[in-house]
């Protein structure tokens, strides 16, 4: 998936172009990152890429200009390589990103990802040039950069191939709608606690049905919200009933 991203920051973008998953999808040309700084485009010797706000107030925004001079070199990047991507800007206003939105944006003809900075971008440039606004979460952050990996991480795990065997996603709880199940390794006993037997038993189908049934009492205990929209199959019912009952024991 070929992702352009607009930054004042780009060697940030180093925590997931250089490590792990997202930096093994880009070395296996399975995840493409392009860069384009604001700060390329500016034409003052101060290489000036803020700008004051109208109306007054503390704070910058970012300079339309040089904004919109990196925007627009991203697009043709886009379209020389073949894509007709969508324009996303990440802020507190956007729609709050979630595994259904990240498998949706996976699905796109490419991304243009724009991390502002300051406090934030001029309007008439997110009702020009941005097609989506997308948030992580309720807070104000330094910048859109972490936002931005945030949501590529995300997606990127939803990129066929990306995800070999080893990985997790098929497991991955969220991707099914449920909190995970809590997860066990070496050694066999911690300070006294011992791991679950099941997950010792080596019945496999045992061991599906307790995990299945940890993470629905747990989405339970933790995220009812998450159970109000979701209808359990028989199995999954039973299974919740029967944690549901064991923890009023
Ligand atoms: C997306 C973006 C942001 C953000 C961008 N710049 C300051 N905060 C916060 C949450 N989700």
């Amino acid at each position: 998936m070929w992702i352009g991203v607009v930054s004042l920051f780009p060697e940030m973008f180093e925590a997931i172009t250089r490590h792990g998953v997202t930096g093994r999808a880009v070395e296996r040309g399975l995840l493409e990152l392009a860069f384009w700084n604001p700060r390329d485009y500016a034409t003052d010797r101060h290489r000036t890429v803020d700008d004051r706000p109208y109306g007054g107030g503390p704070g910058m925004l970012m300079k339309v200009d040089t904004l919109r001079g990196a925007l627009a070199e991203a697009r043709a990047g886009a379209e020389s390589a073949g894509h007709r991507p969508s324009v996303i800007y990440l802020s507190p206003q956007g729609r709050r990103l979630d595994q259904a939105g990240a498998r949706e944006l996976a699905t796109r003809d490419g991304l243009i990802v724009v991390a502002g900075r300051y406090e934030g971008i001029d309007e008439r440039v997110v009702e020009a040039d941005i097609d989506e606004e997308w948030s992580i979460g309720d807070y104000v952050l330094s910048g859109g950069e972490l936002p931005a990996m945030v949501m590529i991480d995300a997606l990127a795990r939803e990129v066929p191939g990306v995800l070999g065997h080893s990985d997790s996603a098929s497991e991955d709880s969220f991707a099914d709608g449920l909190l995970d199940c809590p997860h066990y390794t070496r050694p066999e006993v911690i300070d006294g606690h011992r791991v679950p037997d099941v997950l010792l038993s080596g019945n496999h189908e045992l061991i599906r049905r307790w995990r299945l049934k940890q993470s629905l009492g747990r989405t339970w205990l933790r995220r009812p919200d998450m159970l109000e929209s979701r209808t359990l199959d028989r199995e999954q019912r039973k299974l919740l009933d029967e944690f549901i009952d064991e923890h009023a024991a």
